[in-house]
């Protein structure tokens, strides 16, 4: 059945329907990484954002079960050039969770659009026709709210004395929460709109801001406050725990001209050399020169564009990486991060019990 991606400058991309035609509007992005499509789609950043996979064919070699990066596809739709239609599963999933889809498309000629156009929304549409209905705001607070856990929920460490992690979740992948038990903490997850009182009612040994969709500045109105909590519990910001921290402690962010997403993103750690291939989605950066350099190191750039990926605090216990450490999809070069962290916040009890 014929679907078309039309965009809010009228352009349109022909292709057929994957499942059943829904017409769902997004901002549409495009991720480079040749494998790991069930964890993009499942990964709760993405929520408002139609996905384009730059590599050629989707689908064919499955979904495992576990693997997903949380409960259901989060994604607002997705763009392939081809779905491999010997295993039905990907589809079949994306179909039963109300995902809408297009396959056959000019996936080439898509990702040269949004890399030139930038910020661009659109639609999978049945018919070859401008959207008239409202497109999504990216400072909406919508989706942040619809994939951010209702309740806490604690996940028991290995033994009774771990430590023990808040995870704030703003959308938080599945693999984030797994690398911290993983480590042997600890870990309760809890709403984005915990106040910090709460949070310290909870005694955590750190707190561990998630990723997330939509804009950073969305978020403002929840940062108040966290000021005082931020400088007394070592802190590590993912993605947009990461832009989140440099807003809270009087840096700013700014949209990137197309976004950073895929398993194969080059980064530097500039204090130690050492280069990383990391697993990124991002549309949002952290401004190098709002970072006052009396009070943030930048840790880690960027190789393709110099853009800022990693900073540190030199006065508070608050660290951040604007890539993703977990992984999941792509390499697990920068998984020691979790180890870091595990190793500041013992350091930092330590301190406490003994002075
Ligand atoms: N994965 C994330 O946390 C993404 C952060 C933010 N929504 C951005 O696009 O920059």
């Amino acid at each position: 059945m014929k679907a078309y991606l039309v965009f809010e400058d009228g352009e349109v991309f022909p292709g057929e329907w994957i499942g059943s035609p829904r017409e769902v509007p997004g901002e549409v992005v495009f991720t480079t990484g040749m494998t790991g499509y069930q964890e993009v789609v499942s990964d709760p950043s993405y929520a408002g954002q139609i996905v384009t996979f730059t590599y050629p064919l989707i689908g064919n070699y499955s979904t495992v079960p576990g693997e997903e990066e949380s409960d259901a596809p989060q994604c607002a739709g997705v763009v392939m050039s081809e779905l491999f239609e010997g295993d039905p599963h990907l589809k079949t999933w994306l179909d039963r969770h109300g995902v809408p889809g297009i396959t056959g498309v000019d996936t080439r000629s898509v990702v040269k659009k949004v890399r030139t156009q930038g910020a661009v929304r659109g639609v999978i549409r049945s018919v070859p026709e401008p959207w008239s209905a409202e497109w999504p705001d990216p400072l909406s607070l919508e989706w942040v709210h619809r994939v951010s856990v209702k309740e806490p929920v604690t996940y028991q460490g290995k033994s009774p004395e771990a430590l023990h992690v808040v995870l704030v979740d703003f959308g938080y992948k599945k693999s984030i929460r797994e690398a911290l038990l993983e480590a042997g903490c600890r870990v309760t997850v809890v709403p984005y709109t915990t106040d910090p009182a709460t949070l310290a009612e909870m005694k955590p040994d750190g707190l561990l801001l998630s990723n997330g969709p939509g804009d950073p500045k969305a978020l403002l109105p929840f940062l108040s406050g966290w000021q005082s909590l931020i400088g007394q519990i070592p802190t590590m910001g993912i993605c947009l725990g990461h832009q989140l921290l440099a807003l809270a402690l009087g840096g700013d962010t700014e949209r990137l001209p197309f976004g950073h997403r895929g398993s194969n993103h080059p980064v530097k750690e500039l204090t130690t050399g050492r280069v990383m291939i990391t697993s990124q989605n991002h549309g949002y950066a952290v401004k190098a020169d709002s970072l006052n350099p009396k009070e943030w190191q930048i840790t880690h750039k960027n190789i393709n564009d110099g853009s800022v990926e990693g900073i540190m605090h030199r006065n508070l216990p608050v660290t951040a990486v604007q890539f993703h450490p977990e992984a999941h999809p792509g390499p697990s070069d920068a998984a020691f991060l979790f180890e870091r962290f595990v190793k500041q916040m013992t350091e930092a009890k330590e301190v406490v019990m003994h002075g």
